[in-house]
């Protein structure tokens, strides 16, 4: 070639080369690069007196390698495309078999039996078609898991399960997802790794499983070193040398001694790499049958129990490609399943009633229980009563019957559980749960009370994930949840073995204040609050079609999901508390004159700087108490002074409703906004006031003749009607429960029973702390005046605080008694109350006493009573 004819290598002249190689056409990248190179070549050629030609022969000999390198980079392209070629056309042809086997029934032994509609089109129904498996499955479920029958989508997921589908599978609390993964365990070869949330719950599977005969495992923080060796060795050893290993267990159920099961924690995933390296060598032996991602809905941030060791397991599809995962949640609207396929990178779902072959196989089952009987029940207003109330319903309709009350705060847990233990006569034996019990002592609740020993176990929201006990025939809620959401899950651990069970709310307006109290600042928590209120004083509307609309306005969740195969989701369920009272025992009120008076009275009270509670607002309206509210001061030691209110004047006269009617009244405004609350911290609690809300106005626009006449807005309220006294057996009845409801306890005019627990002292606004874990803790503050009623009432609680000094019987009562129960009885009883031990606890603080003592320094005096209007003295 030309341009190499000369020896431009023997000048020095780096523009005279770079000219003539332009010249001859040489690209001016080359150029520029060679320029470069010369320049150092040519500079080192300066310094270590290289000759020049020598570097452009190295520069040649680079050019060369590099083309040899290319060549070699083309050449690997080609066989990597005839690679890819090979294998897109093994799995096309592999897909096609697939489609093929669903085209004829995944099971050519079964072929034709029950195919559905959709099966010309490939798709499978995985919950009514008969697989080559499903004989061996029913038998195995019986022999192993005493189960007659599948229920809800059981029998589909497990099929699905058995076909080495990804699936996700969204079952209500209760519903049997256990089984799901449990079942086909035995029947696939290898180990199947179950990722849970929490060590209780695990503990709680594997003693179930091992009780079945099932080789379960668990390597979690708690697991002693020798154990996880032990268990490290087994697997490791099934995937090497375990080949003829079948893992088919005979149907006696003997599994050997080749884990079926291990169960770990989200942390081991996202923090072990010795463990994930042990799991990619079981999955490449092919022992690696499932992964299992349990309480799923943990993934996505979307949830509300988002988990950030559940994020890491979107690692899972990338290091065990081929082994299919199955998540399981109770709780899982569409936005979180989108973000939980996307993060486990799941391929996009299709149903489990027609599946094609590709695709994350969905089942869902209904939410809707029917063997949930759900009831709200008006909760007496002193602390006593209602413990009472309860042990008469579980003495009259669960005598012998295992049951949870939950309560609202740990406090509340010890007192109620010793109050029925000491009102019951020891007839039903209970236990306490909460966040403060030692593990052992929960350990060994959780034992007596599957054994029978214990019945009834009071427990705070601690008491949850993880109980796995059939036979629960009633779930009581002492107080109301702060969410719908609460209550469904919390209730739900009723009558999860399919058979009838009691679900029962005890409730009361006042209990609002103590909830509001513990969702201050959270605008969510207070939305979620707001919508159990509107459960609770709810009259008319059918529990199911409550629980239906709050969740699919909630969580976009489908409404569908409380359809059964017998009944349409928006049919009543027929056996709640509401479908069950007749009609016309309920009256629907206009109220509008009463919400006028209501706001008149609190509009009054905001302009003079007082502060009201729902509670007191409710008396003070009626002209109970004295009429009389705290205004300014309130610091601790000095008096608030003490207006009186004159309610003719303010709001025409008194509020002419029963003092049960008037708080669903004023809990009715705060719902529609004529109220609002506010919140006061001091230093040990929070305190919740009412005040005149954003709407108002819209009422106290107008005047009382305006309102009297039907002009302005009108508010209405399904309200009891009361036919007048009840009989004592009508009574019981009302008490007895869902299963015996004619009609509820009349929220006012009281009968003999009820206007002695009108006189007794609200409890509910007890000052609160709130603990860590959600559970409140409550000051010990005094609640009722058994005594005292209505016109005694002590409206110094609004500067109440916890004060030990003044009490001086906090300490006693939370001392431990150094037996190591806990119980402070001094017995070693574990938690399980005894009579005895209650009624030497007598003389202990309880709220009673707490109150004498506190009345012994009245904070105000009344005098002067005339028509509502009453002056009062300061205090002091
Ligand atoms: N088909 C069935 N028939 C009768 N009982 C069943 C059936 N399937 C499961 N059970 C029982 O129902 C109870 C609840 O099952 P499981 O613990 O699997 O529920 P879950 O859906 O996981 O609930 P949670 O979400 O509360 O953990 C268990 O006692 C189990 O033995």
């Amino acid at each position: 070639m030309q341009r190499f004819s000369t020896d431009y290598a023997g000048s020095d002249d780096l523009d005279e080369i770079l000219a003539l190689t332009n010249e001859y056409g040489t690209c001016n990248s080359f150029s520029l690069a060679a320029s470069s190179s010369n320049t150092v070549v040519a500079g080192r050629a300066n310094e270590d007196q290289t000759p020049s030609y020598v570097a452009l022969q190295e520069t040649r000999g680079r050019i060369g390698a590099l083309e040899a390198e290319i060549a070699g980079v083309d050449a690997d392209i080609e066989n990597l495309r005839k690679l890819r070629a090979t294998l897109v056309s093994e799995k096309q042809e592999l897909t096609k078999r697939l489609e093929d086997r669903h085209q004829r029934g995944p099971s050519s032994s079964k072929q034709g039996i029950n195919r559905n509609a959709d099966a010309s089109n490939g798709a499978i129904d995985y919950e009514t078609e008969e697989f080559e498996w499903s004989g061996e499955l029913k038998a195995r479920m019986k022999a192993v898991f005493g189960i007659d029958n599948f229920r809800l989508c059981q029998e589909g997921v497990c099929n699905a399960n058995m076909d080495g589908r990804d699936i996700v599978c969204v079952m209500p609390t209760g519903g049997g997802k256990s089984l799901t993964y449990q079942l086909p365990a035995l029947l696939n070869p290898g180990c199947t790794l179950v990722i849970s949330p929490l060590i209780a719950l695990i503990t709680d599977q594997i003693l179930h499983l091992r009780e079945a005969g099932v080789e379960a495992v668990m390597m979690t923080g708690s697991t002693s070193k020798e154990e996880s060796r032990d268990i490290f060795s087994r697997l490791t050893q099934s995937a090497g040398v375990g080949k003829n290993r079948t893992g088919r267990a005979s149907l006696d159920g003997d599994v050997g001694k080749e884990i079926k099961l291990l169960y770990v924690t989200p942390e081991k995933i996202a923090k072990s790499k010795t463990f994930t390296s042990m799991l990619e060598k079981m999955a490449s032996a092919g022992k690696l049958a499932r992964i299992v991602i349990d309480e799923a809905h943990c993934v996505s941030q979307l949830g509300h129990d988002f988990r950030p060791d559940y994020k890491k397991l979107s690692i899972l599809r990338q290091l065990f490609p081929r082994v299919p995962i199955l998540a399981l949640s109770a709780t899982c609207p569409p936005k979180v399943l989108k973000d939980l396929i996307f993060t486990l990178r799941l391929k996009p779902v299709v149903d489990g009633k027609a599946a094609k072959s590709d695709g994350t196989v969905y089942f869902s089952a209904p939410l809707y229980r029917k063997n949930l009987h759900y009831a709200v029940l008006p909760k007496p207003s002193s602390a006593t009563a209602a413990i009472q109330t309860m042990t008469d319903y579980i003495l009259k309709t669960h005598r012998n019957d295992s049951g949870i009350i939950y309560c609202l705060s740990k406090k509340d847990a010890e007192t109620v559980a010793a109050g029925i233990m000491e009102t019951s006569g020891g007839r039903v034996r209970t236990g306490v749960y909460h966040a403060d019990v030692g593990d052992k002592e929960k350990e060994g609740l959780h034992k007596r009370w599957r054994r029978g020993d214990v019945k009834v176990v009071c427990a705070t929201i601690a008491f949850g994930l993880g109980i796995d006990k059939g036979d629960v025939r009633f779930v009581l809620h002492h107080s109301m949840s702060k969410s719908l959401d609460g209550y469904y899950q919390e209730s739900g651990r009723a009558g999860r073995d399919g058979k009838d069970a009691d679900c029962i709310l005890y409730y009361r307006p006042q209990d609002a204040s103590r909830l509001s109290a513990l969702v201050c600042g959270e605008v969510e928590g207070q939305d979620k609050l707001h919508d159990m209120l509107r459960f609770a004083q709810e009259l008319e509307d059918c529990r199911k079609l409550q629980f239906a609309k709050y969740f699919s306005a909630s969580s976009s969740l489908s409404i569908s999901a409380w359809a059964t195969n017998e009944t349409d989701a928006l049919a009543r369920c027929g056996h709640c508390d509401n479908c069950k009272r007749p009609p016309e025992t309920i009256e629907r009120k206009d109220v509008t004159v009463e919400a006028w008076q209501i706001l008149r009275v609190a509009a009054a009270i905001e302009g003079d700087g007082g502060r009201v509670t729902l509670s007191m607002l409710g008396d003070l309206v009626r002209g109970a108490g004295g009429g009389a509210y705290g205004v300014g001061g309130g610091k601790r030691g000095k008096s608030k002074e003490k207006v009186g209110l004159d309610l003719t004047a303010i709001a025409g006269s008194k509020v002419s409703l029963a003092k049960d009617d008037a708080e669903a009244l004023l809990v009715h405004l705060v719902l529609s906004q004529h109220l609002k609350e506010s919140f006061h911290s001091t230093a040990y609690s929070i305190n919740v006031y009412v005040q005149p809300g954003p709407n108002a106005l819209r009422l106290t626009r107008w005047s009382r003749e305006d309102i009297m006449s039907g002009k302005g807005p009108r508010i209405t309220l399904p309200i009891m009607k009361r036919a007048g006294k009840k009989t004592p057996k009508q009574h019981k009845n009302a008490e007895a429960g869902p299963s015996n409801i004619q009609s509820h306890l009349p929220r006012g005019k009281p009968s003999a029973k009820r206007r002695r627990s009108a006189k007794e002292r609200d409890d509910a606004e007890d000052d609160y702390f709130i603990s860590d874990d959600g559970e409140a803790i409550e000051d010990n503050l005094p609640p009722s005046d058994e005594e005292g009623g209505d016109d005694v009432e002590d409206f110094s609680r609004q500067i109440r605080r916890i004060d030990k000094g003044v009490f001086g019987t906090l300490g006693d009562e939370d001392e431990d008694d150094g037996d190591g129960d806990g119980d402070g009885d001094g017995d070693g009883d574990e938690w399980a109350f005894t009579a005895t031990a209650k009624s030497q606890a007598k003389d202990k603080f309880t709220p009673k006493n707490a109150k004498r003592r506190r009345i012994e320094k009245p904070m105000m005096s009344s005098s002067g009573v005339d028509n509502n209007v009453i002056v009062l003295s300061s205090s002091e």
